[in-house]
């Protein structure tokens, strides 16, 4: 098969979706790689690395898309991109589209056949290809939240560790999952008082068994849910539903009710956010906005900005499905992987997970069943 990669092109995202290592496997198994000139170079991969591993280099992303049989990108495709879909592509990619209805429509209405990393899911429910960049993020969340409490970036001037004779601060997670618990974790490291809300009472009781009693798990429902955030001076966002827009489970009331100069950090942005307000993704560049007093951070590409470590991290679990769709071809391999076919979000001109459907009033079909009219 003929696989494309061309260079990220959202703000400040510097992940690229092959790393030299990557194409070393896809080329060993007989496959052509296309890479876009100095796509790897904001992950520290130089356009020589590619070429020593067999890929062939492209000046311009036109010729790697048209020329591609899939597509492996990293973020979700912008306006931009649109026009390269065709009939017969596979695009396999973070995909998000329960907030994003005109991708979606672009994607539809082109006959591209759309597997996206983020429903790929096990028999046990986890999510392979989201946990690493949920852990990057998760960690993340911590160490910019702690920033954005500075004085000079907005906040309220609290150090979450606190120092000796002075109490830390209050860090409030919503969603105990992947990034719930890693933000837990570098915020019980950093020395804060920690608090996960979740509305699964089993991930509660895990997360109690590992953190012991340095960690306060609490049911998620409205009342306990607005007498924690009234008291966080940093509130993450982290909950999912697989596919789905994120709840949004902190409402503006509550909101109003955080002290002058809290912050907040939702990592669920890229399901559509889980705050009431959060009307708006945000960028690197342009990172936060000011409202009710609280600042505000909505960036959907987090592990964009750590790069390095987050293209390595992602690529070490993509590859693998990557070489099994170029093997095989989707149909096969979604026929003998259910967890692939599971990430099949549109094929044939259809919307095929179901959640995603719900989310944007499609009526959804099963995947491998479109694919097999289709002949993907
Ligand atoms: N902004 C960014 O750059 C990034 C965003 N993410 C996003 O972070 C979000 C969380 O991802 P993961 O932690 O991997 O998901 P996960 O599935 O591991 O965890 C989600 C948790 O939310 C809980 N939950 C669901 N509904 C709830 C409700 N109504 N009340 C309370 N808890 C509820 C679930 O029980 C689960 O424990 C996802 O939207 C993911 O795409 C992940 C990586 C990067
Ligand atoms: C999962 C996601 O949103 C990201 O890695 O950017
Ligand atoms: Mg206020």
């Amino acid at each position: 098969m003929i696989i494309g990669v061309p260079k990220e092109i959202k703000n400040n995202e510097n992940r690229v979706a092959l790393t030299p290592a990557g194409v070393e496997a896809l080329c060993k198994a007989g496959h052509k790689v296309l890479i876009e000139e100095s796509a790897g170079i904001g992950s520290g991969f130089g356009d020589g690395e590619y070429l020593n591993k067999g890929a062939v280099l492209y000046p311009a992303a036109a010729q790697i898309w048209n020329e591609a049989e899939m597509v492996l990108k990293v973020k979700e495709p912008l306006p931009e991109e649109y026009g390269y879909f065709r009939k017969g592509l596979i695009l396999f990619t973070y995909l998000h589209l329960a907030p994003e209805a005109e991708l979606t429509k672009a994607l539809v209405d082109s006959g591209v056949t759309a597997v996206g990393y983020e429903t790929i899911q096990l028999a046990d429910g986890s999510l392979p290809l989201l946990i690493p960049m949920s852990e990057v993020a998760g960690r993340m969340a911590v160490q910019i939240g702690a920033r954005l409490l500075e004085k000079p970036q907005g906040g309220k001037g609290v150090l979450l560790s606190g120092v000796p004779g002075v109490q830390p601060g209050e860090v409030v997670i919503v969603g105990g999952g992947i990034v719930g618990t890693n933000a837990a974790k570098m915020a019980l490291g950093l020395g804060a008082r920690v608090t996960v809300l979740d509305n699964n009472a089993a991930r509660l009781r895990y997360l109690d068994d590992i953190f012991g009693g340095r960690l306060i798990t609490v049911m998620s429902d409205s009342y306990h849910l607005e007498q924690a955030v009234r008291k966080a001076d940093l509130l993450i966002g982290a909950v999912l539903i697989p596919g789905a827009r994120a709840p949004k489970l902190v409402k503006e009331y509550m909101v109003q009710q955080m002290g002058e100069g809290s912050v907040i950090v939702d990592v669920a942005i890229d399901q559509g956010g889980s705050i009431e307000t959060i009307d708006r993704t945000t960028t690197h560049e342009n990172p936060t906005y000011v409202k009710h007093g609280v600042v505000h951070y909505a960036v959907a590409n987090m592990p964009g900005a750590v790069a390095r470590t987050s293209t390595l991290a992602l690529t070490n679990v993509t590859v693998p499905y990557a070489l099994q769709i170029a093997g095989s071809g989707i149909h096969k391999a979604a026929l003998d992987n259910q967890a692939l076919a599971r990430g099949l979000n549109v094929v044939a001109g259809k919307v095929v997970n179901a959640a995603v459907a719900r989310s944007l009033g499609y009526e959804p079909v099963d995947g491998v069943e479109a694919l097999a009219v289709y002949g993907g």
